[in-house]
């Protein structure tokens, strides 16, 4: 028991038992905590139907209401850390993320890195399916960020991630500020800064073809004043 795979949902009904099943039908002992925020379309309904099938490896965190990703998986990273998870791991519930690359994250963190970052943006990434103007604000989001913060990172506001526990223990949780691209921008710079080692695998990251994106516009800005903020951050 020493990998888990974070999962933050709202209203993902049409794609959350499919990538359970699919998480727990790799090998490498996966487990799975969903950090569900009061879903009204019954996707924590769900996964307790499924909780029957898997009790050891299936946990639900259920939020009152949509609280924004950053606060599910600082919620999500505490839980792993108290349960003695080595290797925790960021993934969208869409399938936008490809589980089988989990693996792939987990053996640069086991070869030596830190935290490993499923990149769109390093050679042999690629982003299929997304309209060119969000393909615009991601890549230039990218590298705006690079150059205000200096961070050597290709594709700051991945949501593919695997951390080591003790990235995640260093860390002061309580401090993290953001809730959206920001808040995986924060994650990595934090961990940059206090000397982690950071390593891009290429992924190929495709748009969900179910329900809907629940990023905003207001998620953008706050990203765009947000890598001004933490440069000040030491950690
Ligand atoms: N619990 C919870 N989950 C949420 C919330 N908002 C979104 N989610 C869940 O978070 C995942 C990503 O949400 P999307 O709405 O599909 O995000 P996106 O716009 O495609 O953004 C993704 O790509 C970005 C990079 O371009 C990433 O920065 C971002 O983290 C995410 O991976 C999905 O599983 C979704 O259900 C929330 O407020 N609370």
């Amino acid at each position: 028991m020493d990998k888990l795979v974070i999962i933050p949902t709202y209203n993902e009904k049409e794609n959350i038992e499919k990538i359970i099943r699919k998480v727990f039908s790799l090998t490498g002992g996966f487990h799975i905590l969903v950090v569900d925020d009061g879903s009204p379309d019954g996707t924590a309904d769900i996964v307790k139907s499924l909780q029957a099938e898997f009790p050891q490896q299936l946990h639900l965190v259920q939020r009152s209401g949509k609280l924004g990703l950053g606060t599910a998986y600082i919620h999500g990273f505490k839980w792993a850390l108290k349960e003695g998870y080595q290797y925790i791991f960021e993934m969208d519930a869409d399938f936008s993320h490809n589980p089988e690359d989990l693996t792939r994250l987990y053996e640069a963190c086991a070869n030596g890195a830190d935290v490993s970052i499923g990149s769109r943006y390093v050679r042999g990434g690629k982003v299929v399916n997304w309209p060119w103007d969000r393909v615009f604000i991601s890549k230039g989001g990218a590298m705006y960020t690079k150059v205000i913060t200096f961070m050597p990172v290709n594709d700051p506001t991945a949501g593919f991630v695997c951390y080591t526990a003790k990235v995640l223990k260093t860390i002061p949780l309580d401090q993290v500020q953001f809730i959206g691209y920001a808040f995986q921008i924060e994650m990595k710079y934090r961990a940059w800064k206090l000397g982690f080692k950071l390593k891009e695998v290429p992924i190929t990251f495709i748009d969900r073809k179910e329900g809907v994106s629940k990023m905003s516009k207001g998620i953008v800005k706050e990203a765009m004043y947000g890598v001004w903020k933490m440069r000040k951050f030491s950690k």
